[in-house]
């Protein structure tokens, strides 16, 4: 056991070590934050509804999770990739795991963390063993929420990259960094074009080919129960984000996803009267989103334009799974997408950020954006800057990954 005091020292929005009561506190915070079970009375556990959550630790999967747990009252299971603590502290999402594992046993929900690399086939193996073993071999849910700068291809060996380029062209943006001291400064940043196989390989780590593997796996083995539904999370954002994102690289990728659930949808419909969608959700500040040129700036704006309107992800994934469960009515645009990003994308909001990008200065800037509040979203994703949490205090930092129990 470990106990010391874990300090917030940061590059950029990187931070080297993550804080476990921050991470336990947010998680706990998040469950809290779900309406209670839409079905009056504890569905037996054995009718639970079982359900796989990839890419569970962080974001808008963690989101799934929690939502899933709490609102539909899901089984079943999760899986991340995540670092163990060592001579730095673990991962945030392992110790959002560590506590995500200890709500649901409270309230005696039967899920199982595997932390591991969802790509490869071992993993897929493993969920596939698991599922047969302990949640009666029939999958009702998966949600596919995986954000990942690499895949290895199982079946050849080669690794691939993602990258964040625009299409075509050179792309410049106005960015929002942060200075050693912590000021805010409004500077701009240009992106070369994508050059070679940069668009193909980011389809190949970003788009649904191991979505679509993982019901070939889980197919094969007879694991999907009739009626199983499948939702992977997609992003469209703001013309003015558009060159970097819908347009760029990553949006290539996103198509290759949206493309992959109508395919996969054919074949669930006549295989198991089942059902493959995306969602499409709104802007959050995640580990994955802010690596993206301008994003910061425009979720930063983007707060300073809704404030408390701005819908998070665990209110997000509280809707996608009460249309999934068919407590709330299935509501698709017409490419058959889950909306959930309607708030962010209505034309008075994205007027006003416009607006506010176009003036936007380092001198004008705190008036402009929620800086405090993007600091703290930033902080948070590392379990600091919590509310309630000392942080002068040591803590438990060798927390052991969620056991099994039988
Ligand atoms: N953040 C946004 O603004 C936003 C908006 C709309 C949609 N989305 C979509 O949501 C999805 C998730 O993004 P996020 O921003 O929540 O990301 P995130 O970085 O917060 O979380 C990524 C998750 O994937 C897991 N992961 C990464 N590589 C893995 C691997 N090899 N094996 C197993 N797990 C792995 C991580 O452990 C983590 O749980 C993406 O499809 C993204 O496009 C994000």
């Amino acid at each position: 056991m470990t106990e010391r005091i874990v300090s917030s020292r940061s590059r950029g929005f990187l931070f080297l070590d993550s804080h476990p009561a921050g991470c336990t506190r947010l998680v706990q915070d998040m469950w809290q934050a779900v309406p209670d079970p839409a079905r009056q009375g504890r569905p037996d556990a054995d009718e639970a509804p079982v359900a796989l959550v990839i890419g569970s630790s962080a974001g808008y999967g963690l989101a799934a999770t929690i939502a899933g747990l709490a609102r539909a009252g899901i089984r079943g299971a999760g899986v991340s990739f995540e670092k163990a603590p060592g001579r730095r502290t673990g991962t945030a999402g392992w110790y959002r795991t560590a506590a995500t594992a200890e709500l649901a046993a409270k309230h005696g929900r039967d899920f199982v963390f595997l932390n591991g690399d969802a790509f490869s086939d071992t993993l897929k193996d493993q969920v596939a063993d698991l599922l047969d073993e302990r949640f009666g071999g029939k999958l009702d849910y998966l949600v596919y929420s995986v954000a990942a700068p690499r895949r290895t291809d199982p079946d050849t060996g080669v690794t691939f990259a993602s990258v964040l380029k625009p299409i075509g062209e050179a792309y410049r943006t106005k960015t929002l960094v942060f200075d050693g001291e912590g000021a805010p400064e409004v500077t701009t940043v240009e992106t070369g074009p994508a050059e070679g196989d940069d668009i193909e390989q980011t389809v190949a780590v970003m788009g649904g080919t191991d979505w679509a593997r993982w019901i070939d796996h889980l197919a094969g083995r007879d694991l999907l129960a009739q009626g199983f539904a499948t939702v992977a999370l997609s992003y469209i954002g703001s013309p003015l984000t558009a060159s970097i994102y819908r347009q760029g690289t990553i949006g290539a990728a996103k198509a290759h996803l949206e493309q992959t659930a109508r395919d996969l949808n054919d074949r669930l419909v006549k295989e198991v009267d089942g059902r493959a969608l995306t969602s499409v959700n709104g802007a959050a500040v995640t580990q994955s989103s802010t690596a993206i040129p301008g994003i910061a700036l425009y979720v930063a704006l983007l707060r300073g334009v809704l404030g408390d309107a701005m819908v998070p992800p665990i209110a997000q994934l509280t809707q996608l799974w009460d249309q999934l469960t068919g407590t709330a009515p299935l509501d698709v645009d017409d490419e058959d997408r889950i909306r959930l990003d309607t708030w962010e994308l209505t034309p008075a909001v994205q007027e006003a950020v416009a607006e506010r990008w176009k003036t936007a200065t380092t001198e004008n800037i705190p008036a402009l954006a929620a800086l405090d509040w993007f600091a703290v979203q930033v902080q948070q994703l590392y379990g600091f800057a919590v509310p309630g949490i000392d942080y002068a205090a040591p803590v438990e930092t060798d927390v052991p990954w969620p056991q099994r129990t039988t």
